[in-house]
């Protein structure tokens, strides 16, 4: 068996491999995962094609093996698109593939020339994987990781590289009898490197889908599903890092707590539905309202926090009257009616070494004033 013929059964094991693994990830629901496993697929059918060669007409084991591994090109790419939030062009795609046919048509019937066909296939598999690399240089999303995106673009660019090398390696040699025995040193290198590609490059696309799930559940955990506000836990992180750079840089740190008044009546008003429609609203008007550095926390059912840094009482009085203000003349219009509601707040202003727990009990309790003080006002734990 010579060496090609030894690459092609590799990448067709290892894209046997890829199967179940991409196919596993189909349930996430991942955009880009069903154009991987195409080109998984495509990858599967093209290799025994290849290796058939002498033993099957020549437009099958050629022409046909090589358009389809073109194809599977083609989906790698469009699995990346997709996953990074583009849309792919397929017609234009499919049009890249369609290229490929004169060229391969001519090296074989016209002129039979393997060299030229192998440079007709590495100028076709190197221009996809710049066009990964850059696909990939553009999208990254921001939260998510740099390791995957820089580990693809590293490596696509890397077999763009050695694409070109066997190409340009084919482009000078005259005349090659057969393909499946060219076993010189440079070749073989070439080829194995090759040989990997396609299946190296799906695995950086499921590192990719692992960093998003990643993502996706510290998101589940540090956000409420409801409002979009940091959830306990994600607050609790946010704030511990307040509380840090309050300490080194010794600078002020205000506590705002804050309870929508009469919430019950307001859910058996305007219904459950409508309850959930304004704790969003409201959330979205303190995001409008306060400052984008301040952190939002939803730390019951009608019960948010905001830790305003940097901010000593006189300013943050008049923040948290502002958003009091904001909420008064704030109206959400539900299947039931329109809904107007007020929030009555507590305030306190950290003290040197006070704990986030501490300083919430003294905000609570500020909050309790404003409660019985009758609503729909702002006390302050002085
Ligand atoms: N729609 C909706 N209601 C919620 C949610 N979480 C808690 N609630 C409701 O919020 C209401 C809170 O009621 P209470 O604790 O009695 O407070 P309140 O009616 O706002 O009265 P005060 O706070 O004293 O002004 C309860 O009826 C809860 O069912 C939620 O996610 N969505």
């Amino acid at each position: 068996m010579s060496a090609v013929s030894v690459a092609i059964a590799i990448t067709w094991l290892l894209g046997l491999l890829m199967l179940p693994l991409l196919g596993s990830l189909l349930r996430s629901r991942v955009p880009g995962v069903r154009e991987w496993l195409m080109a998984d697929v495509a990858l599967i059918v093209s290799m025994p094609l290849l290796l058939l060669r002498g033993h099957i007409p020549d437009l099958v084991s050629i022409i046909f093996a090589n358009l389809v591994l073109s194809l599977a090109g083609v989906s790698l790419y469009a699995g990346f698109a997709r996953f990074l939030q583009r849309a792919p062009r397929w017609p234009l795609l499919i049009a890249c593939v369609a290229i490929t046919l004169p060229p391969l048509l001519y090296w074989r019937y016209v002129v039979d020339s393997i060299p030229m066909r192998v440079v007709t296939a590495m100028a076709f598999t190197a221009a996809i994987c710049l066009a990964v690399a850059v696909v990939v240089a553009r999208g990254r999303q921001p939260g998510r990781s740099r390791y995957p995106y820089v580990t693809t673009m590293v490596v696509a660019i890397i077999f763009a590289a050695c694409q070109s090398a066997r190409g340009l390696y084919f482009l000078g040699l005259n005349h090659v009898a057969n393909a499946l025995t060219f076993n010189t040193f440079i070749n073989v290198v070439l080829l194995c490197v090759g040989a990997a590609m396609m299946p190296v490059l799906l695995m950086c696309g499921m590192m990719m889908v692992h960093d998003a799930l990643l993502c996706d559940a510290r998101d589940a955990v540090n956000r409420d599903f409801l409002t979009g506000a940091l959830s306990r836990e994600g607050f609790a992180a946010v704030a511990q890092t307040m509380l840090a750079q309050a300490d080194r840089n010794r600078s002020p740190l205000a506590c705002l707590i804050v309870d929508l008044d009469h919430f019950k009546s307001i859910n058996d008003t305007y219904g459950h539905t409508g309850g959930d429609q304004v704790l969003c609203e409201f959330v979205s008007l303190v995001r409008a309202t306060l400052r984008a550095g301040d952190a939002l926390g939803r730390v019951g059912g009608e019960e948010f926090v905001v830790l305003m840094p940097g901010v000593a009482l006189g300013h943050a009085q008049s923040l948290a009257e502002r958003l009091r203000h904001a909420t008064m003349g704030h109206a959400v219009v539900t299947e039931n009616g329109t809904c107007t509601y007020t929030l009555s707040g507590g305030l306190a202003i950290r003290l040197p070494g006070e704990s986030l727990d501490q300083l919430m009990v003294r905000a609570d309790r500020a909050l309790y004033q404003a409660k019985v003080s009758g609503r729909n006002t702002l006390s302050i734990d002085a």
